[in-house]
């Protein structure tokens, strides 16, 4: 088995004296910026003014231009938007970076897919948390972790790696579990996950059975129920302790219908499609077309955005979840929240 390291196998001595700056305080930059700083590191953020400036400031953080902020920092952390990265890196970090700095990145996107060509005198590194930023921070708050990736792409000091893993430690993954990786493996792997099963696949797998009842006559509020809302619990079963506790805990009706059905709407043609996805991904299909996407100012990605927020499982679904005050409100809808 792959070593998976933890806590304790991982000595922090060697970041406790370098200033690490995090470009960005969106969903990854919060949690990275306040775990570390709690770590006992030593953390600024870097920013351009706005509403995650005022959120930043108003948790405590010191706060300066990205320009500032890399240029009095050892370990800069990129964690902008993937498609900002690479204009930001060219006008503001680049130009500040100093010999042994150390570049890092949550995802090897702009690295692998040569948006982002750094000098050679730095360290750059990875560390990914298998786990969105929201999740990063409040499992931190609770004593847990998320897992992490770490990666090193280029090791000008040769401590790229304590580095790395100092980081990843600081940012509580040492507490679930931390795996080395190399840039492709983690840019191609991620891209996938996202696309064909926890994201894409999970979305449209909750339209189709959503739309097939509701097609069929069944009230919306008892497909959301069936197809969304219950989901979170099967997942957690999942995530506790896979497939064979998800299926102790249901019924026996439910275990054969999964071995008989499951396989009739994921089938060797779902698997098929799943290649080809990985394939677009290895190619750098997907790659330029998102970069492509984005350098015409995102008409596809707004259409498809506002089509899919409407969806009436949407309404549904926000009219149930007001009568549940225990759902926790989205992460994107919290009061005074910048993240
Ligand atoms: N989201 C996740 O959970 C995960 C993300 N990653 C990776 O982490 C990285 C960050 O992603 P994510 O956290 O989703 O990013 P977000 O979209 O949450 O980042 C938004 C932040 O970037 C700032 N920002 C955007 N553009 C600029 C700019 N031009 N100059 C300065 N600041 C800017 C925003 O500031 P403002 O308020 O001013 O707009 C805000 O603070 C990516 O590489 C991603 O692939 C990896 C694992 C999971
Ligand atoms: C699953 C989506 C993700 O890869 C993540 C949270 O890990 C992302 O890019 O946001
Ligand atoms: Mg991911
Ligand atoms: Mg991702």
């Amino acid at each position: 088995m792959t070593k998976v390291l933890y806590h304790n196998d991982i000595q922090e001595e060697v970041l406790s004296t370098k200033k690490i700056a995090i470009i960005g305080y969106g969903s990854q930059g919060h949690a990275h910026a306040l775990n570390l700083k709690e770590s006992g590191f030593d953390v600024v953020v870097g920013l351009r003014k706005g509403k995650s400036w005022d959120q930043a400031v108003e948790d405590g953080l010191p706060v300066y231009s990205v320009a500032e902020a890399t240029s009095q920092a050892d370990v800069v952390m990129i964690l902008l938007p993937d498609e900002h990265q690479p204009k930001v890196y060219e006008e503001s970090i680049k130009p500040n970076l100093q010999p042994g700095n150390a570049l890092a990145f949550a995802h090897g996107f702009n690295i692998h897919f040569n948006q982002i060509v750094p000098p050679e005198n730095v360290d750059v590194f990875l560390v990914a948390p298998k786990g969105p930023g929201h999740l990063v921070r409040r499992t931190f708050t609770e004593g847990a972790g998320v897992p992490a990736l770490f990666g090193i792409y280029q090791d000008a000091t040769g401590q790229a790696k304590q580095i790395a893993l100092a980081y990843a430690k600081g940012v509580g993954a040492g507490r679930a579990g931390i795996l080395e990786t190399s840039f492709q493996e983690e840019t191609e792997t991620d891209l996938f996950g996202e696309q064909a099963v926890l994201c894409g696949g999970v979305t449209s797998l909750v339209k189709a059975g959503f739309e097939t009842l509701t097609e069929a006559g069944y009230q919306p509020e008892v497909a959301y129920f069936e197809c969304l809302h219950e989901l979170k619990l099967i997942v957690d079963l999942l995530y506790e302790g896979g497939l064979e506790n998800m299926r102790y805990s249901i019924s026996d009706t439910a275990q054969w219908g999964d071995f008989v059905s499951g396989p009739r709407v994921i089938t060797e043609e779902t698997k098929a499609r799943m290649k080809e996805v990985l394939t677009d991904i290895q190619t750098g299909a997907f790659a330029k077309g998102w970069i492509l996407e984005n350098q015409a100012n995102r008409p596809q990605f707004n259409a498809i955005n506002t089509k899919e927020n409407n969806h009436p499982i949407e309404k549904v679904g926000r009219e149930l979840r007001e009568l549940m005050p225990f759902v926790k409100k989205p992460v994107n809808s919290k009061k005074g929240s910048g993240h």
